[in-house]
């Protein structure tokens, strides 16, 4: 990993990637075991304030299922498409998490589903958490689920229950309910409830799962095994909404994550690259030029790049900490 000196910034790589991308609305990223860059969006399909009725039934099934390719393997250095799959499977893709074997875990909050999904481009379906179409709050429904996060020790799964629940639930390997804590669950620690649990990160060091509680600005962390709260992380810096998070354990283990804009404070867009343990911010970044406007996932390399999905200007920057500037 990088040394994290004081001058610790990252800064955008413009000519990232050299041709276009086509992209729709980005809703996820995550790294494949060959370190490939992995894209899930939305093609020419759009999450707007008509998409769901006040049951949170999706009101666009008429127009079928994403014609283009939603899932997107993408070299990291160039940015060039190595792989395209995804067609006609989603509706309103939103997280995507590659386990040990390279399967894909992905939400689609139309569909209100958890899909494992196969990487050799044969688009096998090899589980389903959720009803297809059918919001719900009980341990085989999701409303709106957001994000997976894999315990690579146990293959346990943790799925974060959504826009329209509360809650974090676990899950075995094969999809077997194990436990679930937030609103919804026999909760008895009396703590202020999630609001949009909006993304997950597995920390393999400790054994923890944090979340961004998107709508309450904050980072919290909890230990796998239990569910038992560990950490929160809410920082001024973040303007009252955090909507994705990932983690590196280079330095010592860092947190980076995008907040998103609030109705009532203008804050600016922007990454952090957060010290785990003191909870410092170390960096804030963002493009110049080409602002962020929906930042909406985020996923850091071994070499020290970051990449942010933006769903609202349907791109994915790319950040790194060389200094393009410096003599040598
Ligand atoms: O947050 C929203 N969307 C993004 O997170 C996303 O596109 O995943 C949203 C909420 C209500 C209506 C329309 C959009």
């Amino acid at each position: 990993g990088q040394v994290l000196d004081q001058d610790f910034h990252l800064e955008r790589v413009l000519a990232w990637p050299q041709s276009s991308l086509q992209l729709g609305q980005v809703s996820g990223l995550a790294l494949d075991t060959n370190s490939n860059l992995v894209i899930f969006h939305r093609g020419d399909h759009h999450w707007g304030e008509d998409s769901f009725n006040s049951q949170a039934r999706y009101q666009q099934r008429s127009l079928g299922p994403i014609q283009q390719s939603t899932i997107l393997v993408v070299d990291p250095a160039k940015g060039n498409i190595l792989k395209a799959s995804g067609r006609n499977m989603f509706y309103l893709p939103h997280g995507i998490t590659i386990d040990k074997e390279n399967n894909y875990w992905v939400t689609d909050v139309a569909l209100h589903q958890v899909l494992k999904v196969s990487s050799d481009g044969r688009d096998r379906t090899l589980l389903a958490l959720g009803e297809a179409f059918t919001p719900g709050s009980d341990i085989t429904h999701f409303c709106q689920p957001t994000d997976v996060a894999v315990d690579t020790g146990t293959g346990n799964i943790f799925v974060s229950d959504g826009y329209c629940n509360a809650r974090i639930l676990k899950f075995s390997p094969d999809g077997k309910y194990l436990s679930q804590w937030g609103a919804g669950s026999s909760d008895r620690r009396r703590r202020i409830p999630f609001q949009i649990p909006h993304s997950l990160v597995f920390l393999p060091e400790r054994q923890e799962v944090c979340v961004a509680d998107r709508e309450n600005g904050r980072i919290q962390c909890f230990i796998t095994e239990t569910g038992e709260f560990v950490k929160e992380i809410k920082k001024e810096e973040f303007g009252g909404k955090v909507f994705a998070i990932t983690f590196s354990p280079a330095g010592g283990g860092l947190i980076f994550a995008v907040n998103g804009a609030s109705a009532y404070r203008s804050v600016p867009l922007s990454g952090f690259v957060i010290n785990y343990s003191t909870k410092e911010i170390l960096d804030t970044f963002s493009p110049e030029k080409k602002e962020f406007k929906m930042p909406h996932d985020i996923v850091a390399t071994r070499d020290g790049s970051v990449f942010v999905g933006d769903a609202g200007s349907k791109s994915v920057f790319k950040f790194t900490t060389e200094k393009s500037h410096r003599s040598v």
